[in-house]
């Protein structure tokens, strides 16, 4: 059956791949499997036949026959358990690499995100550096610790998994600029790594067409 999700129209992150419809274009290229994309303004976010999908009015959904999802690390974990190259075989590793999604999103995401948050709403108010300076050491603090689990390992536990794809879809955030990332040699080396990887170069480049067409027309 046909999957599809959707995903910006016109991204506001201007194709660099940080929007959440990257964590399933490139679970399904990892997963070797074809998908369909529907574009959405922000408008159309907003309106019955998006929210019936997305009770937030938000990308990016998931359909596949009668089933509909929302939430990018649950559409994640669902192409995870229905196709190889995401989660391990073995149950012990399979339930630790699903830890690493959690954390992923539970625990490194938070000042990830607020951090980029804080940077476009709220530059302009009183709060804004000492607010920054908390929400990066913050952001330090959990670094520090992946930073030292990973060592020099390539992945997080054992063979890539979606764990490792969250967690860089994560980091990603934080290479475009911040200098934070920087900071952690095996970090970097670490995003690098998962850059290469080709699965996640076709959904790269898919998400940037998108931009690329949007923008020359
Ligand atoms: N928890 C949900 C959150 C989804 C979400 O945040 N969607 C955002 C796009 S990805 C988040 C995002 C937005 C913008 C950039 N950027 O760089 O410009 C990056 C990421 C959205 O639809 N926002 C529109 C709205 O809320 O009205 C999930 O993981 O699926």
């Amino acid at each position: 059956m046909t999957i599809t999700i959707t995903a910006f129209e016109r991204s506001p992150d201007r194709g660099k791949g940080l929007a959440r419809d990257m964590r399933v274009r490139w679970a399904l290229e990892e997963a070797g499997q074809p998908y369909e994309v529907r574009l959405l303004s922000f408008k159309a976010m907003k309106e019955p036949a998006h929210l019936a999908l997305q009770p937030f009015g938000q990308i990016p959904t998931y359909e596949e026959g009668d089933l509909a999802l929302f939430e990018s690390g649950a559409i994640v974990f669902h192409i995870a358990e229905r196709h190889q190259g995401l989660l391990p075989d073995d149950a012990n590793a399979r339930a630790r690499a699903i830890a690493w999604m959690f954390a992923a999103l539970n625990t490194v995401e938070p000042p990830v995100f607020d951090r980029a948050l804080c940077m476009i709403l709220e530059r302009d108010k009183p709060w804004y550096e000492h607010r920054l300076r908390y929400l990066e050491d913050s952001i330090r603090n959990r670094l520090d610790k992946l930073s030292a689990r990973l060592g020099d390992a390539d992945w997080l536990d054992g063979a890539f998994s979606a764990g490792d794809l969250l967690m860089v879809t994560v980091l990603l955030r934080l290479k475009k600029g911040s200098g934070i990332l920087e900071e952690y040699p095996n970090l970097s080396a670490y995003v690098a790594r998962a850059e290469a990887r080709p699965a996640y170069k076709r959904a790269f480049d898919a998400q940037l067409a998108v931009f690329t067409a949007a923008s020359a027309g």
